[in-house]
């Protein structure tokens, strides 16, 4: 399938955002956990969390996670616990990307989990048992997932958890997440520097609400950025907010939107010109990377961004596809370091009839789609992929005026 997108003359919208899939994800598995049988409010509707749903819904011993790297970290820690034969697998990509750290370490303590195809990488057989638990060792730098998956299951363990995140901590803000919700139900922790100490304990059922996702309130505020005159209300997000993401309220300022907090959301405004250069380390936001890249790029506002090893192993080498697809509309990527990504205003040729690629990745589909504002229009292969975490993007966009015509 195919999309051209056209943007329209002012962006005055209110928003139905997505609610947020992070925390949708955790509370499907402290729900499991905590045998809570009251339905959740507002779960998120993206195939990242369906997959889990259908997980628990099924009747087979097989489960397919897609795309979804939570579900397929989660899921295997999950399992890894619980009595069966358990076959986790995912789409091509999730086979390349490692889950190795969160294996040795549940096999450390009792799990047993075989390969069934690359060593280090799904799909994989678990023959799930109680675990012993005890202390362990984890990487802190390739993925947070592995710890958030570790800490929702360690209460269940004989003898608890003691979780040492070992080399720099990426994404920590995930992780404070999983500790914030793990609390709501019931389940108490100590977190002192690199070391997480949970004991055993029970889970509460709780009722739950999930607010939106501030990943996805991230396109809306870069296409208020991009726009001459916009007024966006984002309904379902507040203030305080336990998701990472939430700090683009203070990373927009720098590029014109400010955002005044009512009852039932936000509104943002185009308010101001954007500064002359952006320096950013997204260690901590990986997710809104992208969307910064695409926002500074057609603002032309120069950029130095650090801290983005971790795209590489998301799904797809985001900064390989964010280098590629740019330089199609004409701006020049570098890469200064293996963790860098910089643009110092150099400028090519704009391919003509150039159509945007999606590498089967949601947030390239939806960072790209910000170029229809400055460039009037944008062709895109394989626009569905937002399905990962936000279904009704390209709906959201036409009721905001956007014209989205289906060319193939
Ligand atoms: O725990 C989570 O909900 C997530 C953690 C992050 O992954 P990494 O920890 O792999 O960076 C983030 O990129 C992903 O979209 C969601
Ligand atoms: C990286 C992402 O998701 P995951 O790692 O859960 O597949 C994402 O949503 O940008």
């Amino acid at each position: 399938m195919q999309y051209r997108i056209h943007p329209p003359e002012t962006l005055k919208a209110t928003v139905n955002l997505p609610a947020s899939k992070s925390i949708s994800n955790r509370v499907l598995i402290l729900n499991a956990l905590s045998l809570n049988t009251e339905p959740v409010e507002n779960l998120s509707d993206c195939e990242d969390t369906q997959v889990i749903i259908d997980a628990f819904n099924s009747k087979s011993n097989l489960f397919d996670v897609k795309g979804a790297g939570t579900a397929m970290r989660f899921l295997t820690a999950f399992l890894a616990g619980m009595d069966g034969e358990w076959i986790v697998q995912g789409s091509k990509r999730m086979h390349e990307r490692p889950i190795y750290p969160l294996v040795d370490t549940l096999k450390s303590i009792g799990a047993d989990i075989e390969y069934l195809k690359n060593e280090g990488y799904p799909p994989l057989k678990i023959k799930g048992k109680r675990l012993s638990g005890g202390e362990v060792q984890v990487p802190g730098n390739i993925s947070s997932q592995f710890i958030s998956a570790l800490m929702m299951v360690a209460p269940t363990m004989e003898k608890g958890l003691i979780i040492n995140i070992q080399d720099e901590i990426i994404s920590k803000p995930y992780i404070v997440l999983t500790a914030k919700l793990m609390e709501e139900y019931g389940v108490h922790l100590k977190w002192e520097g690199n070391r997480i100490r949970i004991k055993p304990q029970s889970y509460k059922p709780v009722s739950f609400k999930v607010e939106s996702d501030w990943s996805a309130a991230s396109y809306w505020y870069a296409m208020a950025s991009l726009s001459a005159q916009a007024e966006v209300t984002l309904l379902g997000l507040y203030p305080n907010s336990c998701q990472g993401d939430a700090n683009l309220v203070n990373l927009f300022k720098d590029l014109g939107v400010s955002t005044e907090f009512v009852s039932n959301g936000v509104v943002i405004r185009k308010k101001g010109r954007p500064i002359k250069k952006f320096f950013h380390n997204f260690i901590y936001e990986p997710d809104l990377a992208q969307t910064f890249v695409a926002a500074c790029c057609f603002q032309h506002v120069p950029f130095i961004f650090s801290g983005l090893q971790s795209l590489r192993i998301k799904e797809t080498d985001r900064i390989a596809a964010l280098r590629r697809e740019m330089k199609k509309l004409g701006f020049v990527l570098r890469e200064t370091d293996s963790e860098m990504l910089e643009w110092d205003g150099e400028c090519c040729f704009v391919e003509e009839n150039a159509v945007m690629d999606t590498y089967d990745d949601h947030r390239m589909a939806m960072s790209l789609a910000l170029a229809a504002i400055p460039f009037k229009s944008v062709t895109m292969n394989d626009p569905q992929v937002v399905s990962k975490s936000y279904p009704n993007f390209w709906e959201d966009l036409r009721k905001a005026g956007f014209r989205i015509e289906e060319i193939g």
